[in-house]
């Protein structure tokens, strides 16, 4: 079998705040192989976008982290070659967002957009053979007037239409590996489900391995092969998708289950703010992840 696309193993970070440190993650192990869809679910505040940004090396370039562990990306160790990483980022690794704005920028159309990114894999491709691949790429993503688009500013498109473009642009290089964080929460729900689901397939069809983050388990449930439930920046529960919802072995993965209805609409649970209950070892059962364990 060949090495996994992203392994995270005993992951720690801690990130500097005013007047100290912030312990906020506690050991993360996971893995994604070739091709998979898997998604971190958790709470706002458990750790999921900075394990993702950490794995990006997104996180490094703008704080001092405190980290241990490792992270290997498409073969790479981070740390070790954050030059290698940066060249990385719009090739073997891609990125999407919750709000398109993150990326895209304000004042280059969308035509310049893809001429960048096309030029991270293709330096010397010439503008009209970029066009073209961009064409091609926006009518994937249901966008029937591709010129229309390539000429316009992300002002000048709706949200749902940016969301497109984002997934164009990700997947236009075939990247190994996609994060997509919390794709199209922005969205009202029938545009974000048809977003995540041309995301899938075009992943799929490149073979993409993708990371996706999300508090919400309705879209997970449709979303993901496998997933880590995280909580406190520990990885409480991991498994194939179907048996972790079919038979949750967490208490805290309960608790985020039994507020599925609700979730399915954007909102999260009523869950303890400032306890650490649920990391009481009386919850742990057969499938939750021990603290340090490395999953498999
Ligand atoms: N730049 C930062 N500076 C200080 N603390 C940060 C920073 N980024 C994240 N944190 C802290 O790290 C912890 C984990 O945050 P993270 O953004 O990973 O959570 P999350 O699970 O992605 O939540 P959400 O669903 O709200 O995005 C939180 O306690 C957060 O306050």
């Amino acid at each position: 079998m060949t090495a996994p696309v992203l392994q995270i193993r005993d992951l720690t970070a801690t990130i500097p705040v005013l007047g100290g440190q912030k312990d906020v993650l506690h050991g993360i192990s996971l893995h994604i192989n070739a091709g998979e869809r898997v998604a971190l679910v958790g709470e706002s505040g458990s750790g999921k976008s900075v394990t993702a940004r950490i794995a990006m090396g997104l996180l490094q370039e703008d704080l001092k982290l405190g980290l241990t562990g490792d992270v290997d990306v498409a073969g790479h160790r981070l740390g070790s070659n954050a030059r290698a990483l940066r060249q990385m980022r719009g090739r073997e690794l891609a990125m999407i967002f919750q709000d398109p704005m993150e990326t895209l920028n304000p004042v280059i159309r969308i035509g310049g957009e893809f001429l960048e990114v096309l030029r991270r894999r293709e330096p010397r491709i010439r503008r009209a053979r970029a066009m073209e691949l961009a064409r091609d790429a926006l009518r994937d993503v249901e966008l029937n007037d591709p010129d229309m688009v390539l000429g316009s500013y992300p002002f000048q498109l709706s949200g749902g239409m940016n969301q497109r473009v984002m997934i164009a642009l990700a997947l236009i290089n075939r990247p190994t590996l996609l994060f997509a964080d919390e794709p199209g929460t922005a969205l009202d729900v029938s545009v974000q489900a048809r977003t995540l689901t041309l995301m899938r397939e075009l992943g799929a069809r490149n073979d993409t391995a993708i990371l996706f983050i999300s508090h919400n388990l309705g879209v997970v449930r449709e979303f993901a092969d496998r997933v880590y439930v995280i909580y406190r920046g520990r990885i409480v529960e991991h498994g194939r998708t179907d048996q972790v919802f079919a038979n949750p072995g967490h208490a805290y993965t309960r608790a985020l289950l039994s507020a599925l209805p609700s979730i399915a609409h954007g909102d999260l649970p009523d869950l303890p703010e400032t306890s650490d209950a649920f990391l009481d070892p009386l919850y742990l059962h057969e499938g939750c992840a021990e603290p340090g364990e490395t999953p498999r």
